[in-house]
């Protein structure tokens, strides 16, 4: 390049350089600028993050020793932890941390710590409901006065896979230490345990969260414990004249040391309204009568070590309640077609104090046994272990007896997931 182009590039790059200064639209872009810089300069001083309520002073007198206060900001997310009162002292402890939820990710709050005071409110001797009523109405934050356990090790969570065979509603059972914390899942679920260091109840989230929340679950001690119980009695769920009856007096003919009955008790109605909750398992009223199935009578059976056979029409929900974890059958009709072969010569009972059997079944009635079916099966189908169809009787006798014998064999225990373990 000759030194003349240089000089003529030189005074073009100045002509323009000098014709972009006195460019109106430059000055108001360096004014747009300033403006949107002092905007970020204001933001930036803010503090934007939740504001918590200072720590008081006047907490706790120094008798109580070392403690801590923590603010947590309420979100809609649970505060994932469940709490205890110790009975002899009336302190109110932590007694577990949901993994996964806000405690547990705050990392300030322990198993063991106990909780003194909530937003100011001492907290010695108050019932739980009384606790949870003061976190509810907490507004944006809750803020714990705390004295901290005597600090473990915290182990690495215990990590597994596993599923089970049945469902498993620990929401329903009677022994969870917390409803609102328990974990249901059905068959074949896999699940990822994330504690174990309770022997009852374990914490555990479904594979497919991905929030990584815990709940809880009966540990594998537990769930043994429980299935001694609940292997000792099996219930018949099913539409009326289905063959409930039919199906649980041929298992007992088949195998009368194993199988047994409970027996029905008729009493007038002013004596039965007294316990009838506690003292059986079903009742219905026919007549000026009641007639029911005791819990006694249950026991009894399985006291000479047989599996008692209820059969249930047509709520199922109710033998939950009493303390029984049952086995529970449907037994659903087959199609109309099946059920106007297979029923040709059969008869129903009708009339509970009078057991001829005199009514030979109506199209009506298989129809009323289909759709009574199906608002079962809508309504309890979620509490159903096995659903079997009673089409052929034979057939459906045998498969019911071999459901019963894998039952009572099957170990009880949680299957670990092959391909985790690898
Ligand atoms: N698979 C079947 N094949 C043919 N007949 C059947 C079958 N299952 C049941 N039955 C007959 O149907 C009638 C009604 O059965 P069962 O009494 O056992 O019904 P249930 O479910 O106990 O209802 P309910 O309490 O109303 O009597 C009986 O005569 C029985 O023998």
């Amino acid at each position: 390049m000759s030194e003349k182009e240089m000089h003529t590039d030189t005074e073009e790059d100045y002509r323009f350089l000098h014709s972009m200064l006195v460019e109106k639209k430059l000055h108001l872009l360096f004014k747009v600028r300033n403006v949107l810089l002092c905007v970020h300069d204001a933001i930036a001083q803010r503090d934007f993050d939740p504001s918590l309520p200072p720590a008081p002073d006047d907490a706790l007198e120094e008798e109580d020793g070392a403690f801590k206060i923590v603010s947590l900001v309420k979100t809609k997310e649970p505060l994932g932890m469940t709490i205890r009162r110790n009975e002899t002292t009336g302190a109110v402890v932590v007694a577990r941390i949901l993994r996964g939820g806000a405690a547990d990710k705050s990392d300030l709050i322990h198993e063991g710590d106990e909780l003194k005071e909530v937003n100011g409110v001492l907290l010695k001797n108050r019932k739980p409901e009384e606790i949870l009523s003061i976190l509810a109405q907490s507004p944006d934050s809750v803020t714990f006065t705390i004295i901290p356990a005597f600090a473990e090790e915290s182990t690495s969570p215990c990590e597994r896979k596993v599923q089970k065979e049945t469902n498993v509603y620990p929401d329903r059972d009677p022994a969870v230490p917390c409803r609102d914390a328990a974990l249901s899942f059905k068959r074949g679920e896999i699940l990822q345990i994330v504690c174990m260091e309770d022997v009852n109840w374990w914490q555990a989230c479904h594979l497919k969260d991905s929030s990584g929340r815990g709940g809880l679950i009966p540990s594998q001690q537990l769930q043994e414990r429980d299935a001694k119980n609940r292997q000792r009695l099996v219930v018949l769920a099913g539409p009326n004249g289905v063959g409930l009856n039919e199906l649980k007096k041929r298992l007992l003919l088949s195998d009368p040391d194993r199988f047994g009955v409970s027996v029905s008790r008729k009493s007038d109605c002013s004596q039965f309204h007294v316990h009838v909750c506690l003292l059986f398992i079903e009742y219905w009223r026919y007549k000026d009568h009641y007639y029911g199935t005791s819990l006694d009578s249950i026991h009894e059976v399985i006291a000479q070590g047989k599996v008692c056979l209820l059969d249930v029409h047509p709520s199922v929900s109710h033998v939950y309640t009493c303390g029984f974890k049952p086995y529970v059958v449907f037994v659903k009709p087959p199609c109309i077609e099946e059920l106007r072969l297979t029923r040709r010569r059969a008869k129903s009972i009708r009339d509970k104090e009078d057991t001829t059997p005199t009514h030979i079944f109506a199209e009506e009635d298989f129809k009323d046994m289909i759709h009574m079916a199906e608002i079962m099966e809508n309504q309890h189908g979620h509490l159903f272990d096995k659903v079997i169809v009673n089409g052929d009787m034979a057939v459906g006798l045998r498969e019911l007896k071999a459901d019963i014998e894998r039952m009572l064999k099957a170990e009880v225990q949680w299957i670990p997931v092959v391909f985790w373990l690898h």
